[in-house]
């Protein structure tokens, strides 16, 4: 269970904060104190501190996010370079937090990793753990035997692979699986999200780019595709991709060479790619959205994952596993869950696929008492 410090003058918001926090299943302290704050910090492992701006923050190498009722940009810049992970006006928008506590969580800022000086002598910080690697595919449906069969048979060979399927159905779950199952296994495996890049940088987010080659190049930096060199560079939602890049992931894939913007020196890169997409491709190209000869290249073999409908029966194995994963990340002992409730969760539509069950799993591991009821389910899944 992640654990927020409050450090906040006022009583009302330190309340407030508090009540919400626990029942979103976090453990939480507050105080006004800046030294029994910091007290605080050297006898218990917070994962996350919010801090009115008007309070010092303890010096533990803690992440911490700024609360502030003044609205300037001013005084968010002056939080950010105090070293303020995220910066929240009053009244806060408790999505918000909630948002910027789980992304503080996930991604602690490398300068707070070190213990803290202040920290007695055995306390640990209570970082949730990353998901392994590779995470065993589960599921012993004829649909989940067919994509492991088919995983089995291609990552060891080199052949290229489009991986289809809806969000969160387990597309890089099935990249991460070839690539270690590939001869490849050693070297780096690169993740690149076309539909998060803006077309503008994505030709240096994949190909880098020499220092100078635009204004804000102020240094080389290498791209994705030389990052990868003797691994696996796993392009997901490739249908995004702008024609321009296509193009340049063309010749890259043709060449089996790229050049840096601002370079013409070509550098040989020895990259698998494997691509991933929740859009029927063909018919983008039918649209025009998508170019035919990058899709013969990249979709040498097509695996195609299904959506959790279609592998319902999986669903008692998964929530197993799941409930066994999120408890160990957590530090718990696994919940209980009864067969009523195995029922009710495997008649649910599940529109986001594995991604969305897991995390009903982690709500209801949070939210039930001693064992997760048909009533649980009922409660907090809809
Ligand atoms: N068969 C499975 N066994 C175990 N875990 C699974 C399985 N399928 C999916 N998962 C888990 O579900 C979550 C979502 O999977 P993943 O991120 O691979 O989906 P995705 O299809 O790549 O999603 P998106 O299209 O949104 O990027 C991950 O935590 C993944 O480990």
């Amino acid at each position: 269970m992640a654990k927020v410090l409050i450090l906040d003058q006022s009583k009302s918001v330190r309340n407030i904060l508090r009540e919400r926090l626990e029942y979103e299943g976090f453990s939480t302290e507050a105080t006004e104190n800046e030294k029994e704050a910091s007290d605080m910090c050297a006898k218990i492992p917070f994962d996350v501190i919010l801090s009115d701006t008007a309070c010092k923050v303890p010096d533990a190498g803690i992440p911490f996010i700024a609360l502030s009722t003044e609205t300037s940009i001013d005084s968010a810049v002056r939080a950010v370079r105090n070293g303020a992970q995220d910066f929240l006006t009053k009244p806060i928008d408790m999505n918000h937090l909630l948002q910027s506590i789980q992304r503080t969580i996930e991604n602690p800022p490398a300068v707070a990793a070190p213990a803290a000086p202040t920290a007695a002598p055995g306390v640990r910080r209570s970082r949730r753990a990353r998901p392994a690697q590779a995470e065993p595919i589960i599921g012993d449906s004829p649909e989940i035997d067919r994509v492991r069969r088919l995983i089995d048979r291609v990552a060891p060979s080199e052949a290229r692979v489009l991986i289809t399927g809806e969000n969160g159905t387990g597309k890089e779950l099935v990249a991460r699986r070839l690539h270690a199952g590939s001869a490849r296994a050693a070297g780096p495996f690169v993740e690149v999200n076309c539909a998060a890049i803006p077309s503008e940088l994505i030709e240096s987010e994949l190909f880098g780019h020499e220092r100078g080659a635009f204004t804000s190049a102020i240094k080389q930096r290498k791209g994705k595709f030389e990052q990868a060199d003797g691994g696996t560079l796993f392009m997901d939602e490739i249908g995004d991709m702008s024609p321009a890049a296509q193009a340049k992931v063309l010749r890259a894939l043709q060449e089996r060479r790229i050049s840096r913007v601002g370079s013409d020196k070509d550098i040989e890169v020895d990259v698998r790619v494997v691509a991933a997409t929740n859009k029927d491709l063909r018919e983008e190209i039918r649209r025009g959205n998508f170019r035919e000869d990058l899709y013969h290249r990249i979709g040498v073999i097509v695996v195609r994952v299904p959506a959790l409908r279609e592998h319902a029966a999986d669903i008692p194995l998964l929530t197993d596993h799941f409930i066994r994963l999120i408890s160990a990340e957590y530090g718990l002992a696994p919940k209980p869950i009864d067969p009523e409730a195995v029922a009710a969760l495997q008649a649910m539509p599940w529109s986001g696929n594995v991604r969305e069950l897991r995390n009903v799993v982690e709500r209801l591991l949070i939210l039930s008492d001693g064992r997760i009821t048909a009533a649980d389910v009922k409660a907090y899944c809809n």
